[in-house]
């Protein structure tokens, strides 16, 4: 199956979100990807439901939120309502991870867990087969623009193989610093979704950048 690409709407201009969103999505985007920043768990302060809400009307494809922020539980509801189709938490945010994951499936949408480039592989062991996605952190959150953090790839390997081994099938998803260059290194991994802000949103023409970040491996 070839590799899904979320373009992150950090890097896009947000005085235009509608047509950069429409851009991507005309330029094979499979998911888009929304960061939310609470400005606690990571030094950045990005958007809210409300910016969430008037972007589900421009598309039926995936909205894929992650969200960066302390007490998850307490915001899941309102991400739900806003139209998110994934919901993604930190491990290190969640005191009780699995509470949180399973409140994001009764609220009917689809749990992601994701982890810092720090953050040991085992921790989220217990939590796989809960979960819809797993998201690795190849950058420290919080920024677009940063440089791909390779030593994160042996963690995706391990996942994709406790994957097979468990017989479970969520998706791997890798984000930060993905380009080219880095996308070919993830995909040998065992990722099956990359995340690329500024590898899109900087180039004028979105639609090559999807490809060549697709078919790069
Ligand atoms: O979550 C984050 C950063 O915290 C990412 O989604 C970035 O937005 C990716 O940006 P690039 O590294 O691709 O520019």
């Amino acid at each position: 199956m070839s590799t899904k690409i979320a373009p992150s709407i950090l890097a896009a201009n947000f005085s235009i979100l509608k047509e950069e969103i429409e851009d991507v999505l005309k330029g094979g985007a499979d998911y888009i990807h929304i960061d939310v920043m609470d400005g606690h768990f990571v030094p950045n302060i990005t958007i809210g439901p409300v910016v969430l809400s008037s972007i589900r009307p421009i598309t039926d494809k995936t909205l894929d939120v992650h969200l960066m922020i302390e007490n998850p539980d307490q915001y899941i509801q309102d991400f739900v309502d806003a139209g998110a189709d994934i919901l993604t938490v930190h491990a290190e945010a969640c005191t009780h991870l699995h509470r949180t994951i399973h409140l994001i499936k009764e609220a009917g949408i689809k749990p992601g867990v994701v982890i810092n480039p720090a953050t040991p592989v085992e921790m989220i062991k217990p939590i796989l087969k809960d979960v819809d996605l797993v998201l690795f952190m190849t950058v420290n959150p919080g920024f677009g623009g940063q440089s791909f953090i390779p030593e994160v790839l042996d963690k995706v390997k391990q996942a994709a193989k406790w994957r097979e081994e468990l017989g479970l099938s969520f998706e791997i998803e890798a984000d930060g610093g993905v380009n080219e260059e880095t996308a070919k290194q993830c995909i040998a991994a065992g990722v099956d979704v990359l995340v690329a802000g500024s590898a899109i949103f900087n180039e004028i023409d979105r639609e090559n950048a999807i490809k060549k970040i697709r078919q790069s491996n």
